[in-house]
């Protein structure tokens, strides 16, 4: 017998009935914050090109925000996952489909969108070297790489009874041909006999839309924590790099110089040699290697 509820519905009746109007529905955003490595003029010792982490900004166009920097992102369209929104802006925006591309969380903060009530399902997605070019965007907007910088300002921890409060204090520089965006962010943990908390406060924001640079300083500490932890730093490599490239690109991640010593422990089996060179005269740093994808790194 098919199973009633307790105003003696049956599922199909109560369906029928159900009115979704009943009840206040916020949009959902799909934002993507879109990491690259790109060359930053000549290396002094190495002779080759510097490299340096740059994240894609969008100037709006419109109202909110109007002429603000922006992630990219759209709205999710009733017919499509938030995965598969992802996947769509990241098309159109840079014309690419088979990208580095993990869910970073949902941002909800009552207000973040003077509009109306809309969440963003925000994305990261790493793109390869030398697939920087990013196609016209669909209405004017103008698109652009920022350099990226994120240095801690402060720490400050506080015992609790039984437990701590620990924050952590970021500004965030984005950069890009004399334009130059801030903001200052930080991050408190709490933690008490049976919980712990995380949330980030943005203090100040010069330049960018939305809570945008709370979404970014998110990013950054998630890029930052997998690339110590794992191998995720070569989806942001070409095919085949030299050792000092992918150490500069360890250093513009972790925000810091690594000692020969610990970028070869943090790369130890994750790479392997291709056997050729990057320059004709065979020096040991043109060296050319390739993600090894004979392990799969427990790091
Ligand atoms: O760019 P439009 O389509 O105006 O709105 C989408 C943006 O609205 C914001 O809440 C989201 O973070 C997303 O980036």
């Amino acid at each position: 017998m098919e199973m009633v509820d307790r105003n003696g519905l049956t599922e199909r009746e109560f369906l029928e009935q159900y009115r979704a109007g009943d009840y206040e529905r916020p949009s959902v955003a799909a934002d993507m914050v879109i990491f690259a490595v790109a060359d930053a003029g000549q290396g002094e010792d190495s002779g080759f090109p510097e490299k340096e982490l740059r994240l894609l900004l969008i100037r709006r166009g419109g109202h909110p925000f109007l002429g603000k920097w922006a992630l990219p992102g759209g709205f999710i369209q009733p017919d499509e996952t938030a995965d598969q929104a992802a996947a769509r802006e990241l098309s159109e925006e840079t014309g690419l489909n088979d990208v580095y591309l993990e869910q970073l969380g949902v941002f909800s903060d009552v207000g973040r969108d003077p509009r109306t009530w809309v969440i963003s399902c925000s994305y990261m997605a790493l793109l390869s070297s030398g697939r920087l070019q990013v196609q016209a965007g669909d209405d004017a907007q103008v698109a652009a790489w920022f350099k990226v910088s994120y240095r801690q300002l402060a720490e400050h921890k506080e015992r609790l009874d039984k437990g701590y409060v620990q924050t952590w204090t970021y500004e965030l520089k984005l950069s890009n041909e004399g334009e130059e965006l801030k903001a200052v962010i930080s991050r408190t943990v709490t933690a008490r006999l049976n919980s712990k908390s995380a949330a980030y406060t943005v203090q100040l924001n010069d330049g960018l839309a939305f809570d945008h640079a709370k979404i970014i300083a998110c990013a950054i500490e998630r890029l930052r924590k997998l690339t110590v932890d794992s191998d995720i730093a070569l989806h942001l490599m070409p095919e085949q790099f030299t050792l000092p490239e992918l150490q500069q690109v360890y250093e513009g991640i972790l925000g810091e110089q690594l000692p020969a010593d610990e970028f070869e422990r943090r790369v130890e089996g994750l790479v392997v040699e291709t056997g050729e060179y990057a320059d004709d005269a065979g020096r040991a740093g043109a060296r050319l290697y390739w993600r090894n994808w004979e392990v799969t790194p427990e790091k």
